[in-house]
């Protein structure tokens, strides 16, 4: 998989070089490009964003930058995804989703935003995706890209040691995963529940299911089917 992601703050994806996802990079299962917007202007002061057409707080970001930096990067088979407080909410469903893309190109906006018409104009030839990590308002679109990069990552074939570890994990399943233990069994007077140490693979699969279902119940209700 390619992922592209245009924004003008490249060193803050300087991090992808470390853990699983450099990792990936190094064994070609990932392959990502970071660009910087300001690169695409053509005046002294290498300007990105003007006052908002209408008046209100704030600036918006202008959408000739924008065309230049995705003009040069979208394929026919691309997703462009934007990263939006008013976008579809990204969800494991979504992860599993882009996973199975071979082309997403992250526009991470600043400001108030990015000038509408980008997505208009590329929605005309390209798949657009605008989405939002959750319910609460956050200065750009780095740090929502960073995440949907990993959630998204980790579903490639091959990224995460043990493929057995996503299918328990929560949200997969649709239900949050049940309680993890490891040594040692006594810990300040908590002991690991003895099934766990039983060695019957059933009654643990079961007493899994069953935490997993309970726990859901008590702290994400919503995610009950
Ligand atoms: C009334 C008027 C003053 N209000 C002014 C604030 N407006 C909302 C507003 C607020 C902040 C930003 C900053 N920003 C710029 C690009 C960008 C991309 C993603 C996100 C983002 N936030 N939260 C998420 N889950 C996101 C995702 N994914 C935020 C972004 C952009 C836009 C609403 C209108």
């Amino acid at each position: 998989m390619r992922l592209d992601v245009v924004t003008i703050f490249p060193a803050f994806f300087d991090v992808l070089d470390v853990s699983l996802l450099g990792k990936a990079r190094e064994r070609g299962l990932l392959d990502i490009g970071v660009h910087d917007l300001r690169d695409f202007t053509h005046d002294r002061h290498r300007t990105v964003d003007d006052t908002p057409y209408g008046g209100g707080a704030g600036m918006v970001m202008k959408p000739e930058p924008w065309g230049e930096a995705l003009d040069g990067l979208l394929q026919p088979e691309s997703i462009l995804v934007i990263p939006s407080p008013a976008g579809e909410r990204f969800t494991q469903g979504v992860a599993r989703e882009f996973a199975t893309e071979s082309h997403l190109v992250f526009a991470c906006g600043r400001y108030e935003g990015i000038d509408h018409r980008v997505g208009e104009h590329f929605a005309r030839e390209h798949r657009v995706r605008s989405v939002s990590i959750g319910d609460y308002v956050l200065n750009g679109g780095e740090v929502a890209t960073m995440a949907m990069i990993e959630a998204i990552s980790r579903l490639i074939p091959g990224m995460v040691g043990n493929p057995e570890s996503i299918v328990e994990e929560s949200h997969e399943g649709g239900l949050l995963e049940a309680p993890a233990y490891t040594k040692p069994a006594q810990w300040r007077g908590l002991a690991v529940p003895p099934v766990l140490m039983s060695g019957n693979h059933g009654a643990i699969r079961q007493w899994r299911a069953d935490q997993s279902v309970e726990r859901t119940r008590s702290i994400r209700p919503d995610l009950l089917p």
